[in-house]
């Protein structure tokens, strides 16, 4: 449905998207991840033709888009800033792009009846914008997108300026609303719960280029580098020589999966694979830190002379600040990663 071929965008010398290959299948929901400044947001004005690329192409249906205006891309964009006209109401703002296709009036109202139904705002047509909370806001924001039924529907930070709660209700919501109409989307993030819970596949940005694109359980469970694991909040990045199914690091023998290459690597020990021993049994450190995450708690560990550990422990069995513990690590939760960078 959507490919990128070789997609750069240069302002000055600074190449801000570089040489981006994508594709995005039909019924798909992409989430493009990344730092600020990463180049999600060029990305998604390439493809909507708000940007023009460089270099290389973008093709919707195999068709190149060089030329082609916005309007004519058959795509719908729902930005942060959901700019909605104020001075229309509910039913006249997400009408609107029936009636610049010229659609007949009862067919504008029928649509409008229907889409408000299925963002869960039955009945709000003849409400005045300035009445709606944020959420609704987005709501009627996302109606109006849909409404044209364009093939390729990209939003940008879609949730951006709503409390927790509220996105992460409005993210489930959304997931199943694209899967019931067969939607595919191309979304733009900064949050990777978002992302992980909206998307087929998640792809990370960084410097204007893809640093890793898979499912969100691939992307979660083997981050292929250690910008992607830092960037998803793991911190237990180590220099490891490996040698048989171990490896030797500042923080001692770390067991690798079975088949791991030989020599110089970059290791991540998830949180989970550091487990907690009496102190005579592991590397002995002493618990600096404690922070409450819901269904376990992050423990920050301090060995001596060595980086600090992170480890997840289930609510019970978390140690206080100023313990001293021993840990030891397991081998299905280190992951080998690639270059170092
Ligand atoms: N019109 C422009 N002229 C010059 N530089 C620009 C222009 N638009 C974007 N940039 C730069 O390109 C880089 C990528 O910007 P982009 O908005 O794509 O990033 P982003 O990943 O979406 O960031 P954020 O998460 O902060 O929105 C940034 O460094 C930005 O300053």
């Amino acid at each position: 449905m959507l490919r990128l071929d070789g997609a750069t965008v240069r302002f000055g010398k600074r190449a801000v998207l570089d040489d981006v290959d994508l594709e995005v299948a039909d019924h798909e929901i992409v989430c493009v991840l990344g730092p600020s400044g990463s180049g999600k947001s060029t990305l998604l004005r390439v493809v909507a033709g708000l940007q023009a690329a460089d270099a290389g192409r973008v093709l919707l249906d195999g068709r190149d888009q060089r030329g082609v205006p916005v309007h004519r891309r058959g795509v719908g964009l729902m930005f942060q800033d959901h700019q909605l006209f104020p001075q229309r109401d509910v039913g006249g703002n997400v009408a609107f792009g029936l009636r610049m296709r010229g659609e007949a009036k009862a067919e504008q109202a029928r649509r409008v009846g229907e889409l408000l139904d299925m963002v869960g705002l039955p009945g709000a047509g003849r409400r005045a914008i300035s009445t709606l909370s944020g959420g609704e806001q987005q709501r009627v924001a996302l109606a109006r997108a849909l409404a044209p039924e364009p093939k390729l529907l990209m939003l940008d930070e879609p949730l951006g300026q709503l409390d927790r709660g509220l996105r992460e209700r409005l993210v489930v919501e959304l997931r199943q609303l694209f899967g019931r109409l067969g939607t595919t989307v191309l979304a733009v993030t900064h949050d990777q719960g978002e992302a992980f819970a909206l998307a087929d596949r998640v792809v990370v940005m960084r410097e204007g280029r893809i640093a890793q694109t898979g499912t969100p359980l691939e992307v979660w469970q083997r981050p292929a580098s250690e910008f992607v694991a830092r960037f998803l909040g793991f911190d237990n990045v180590v220099a490891a020589t490996v040698s048989g199914e171990a490896a030797d690091t500042v923080w001692g023998k770390v067991p690798v999966p079975a088949g791991t290459a030989q020599g110089e690597a970059r290791l991540l020990v998830r949180p989970a694979g550091v487990r907690l021993v009496p102190v005579e049994e592991g590397l002995p450190c002493a618990v600096t830190g404690r922070t409450f995450r819901g269904h376990h708690v992050a423990v920050l560990l301090q060995p001596a002379g060595a980086p600090l550990l992170e480890a997840e422990c289930a609510l019970r069995d978390a140690p206080e600040v100023g313990a001293e513990v021993g840990v030891a690590f397991a081998a299905d939760e280190v992951v080998v990663l690639g270059a170092a960078d």
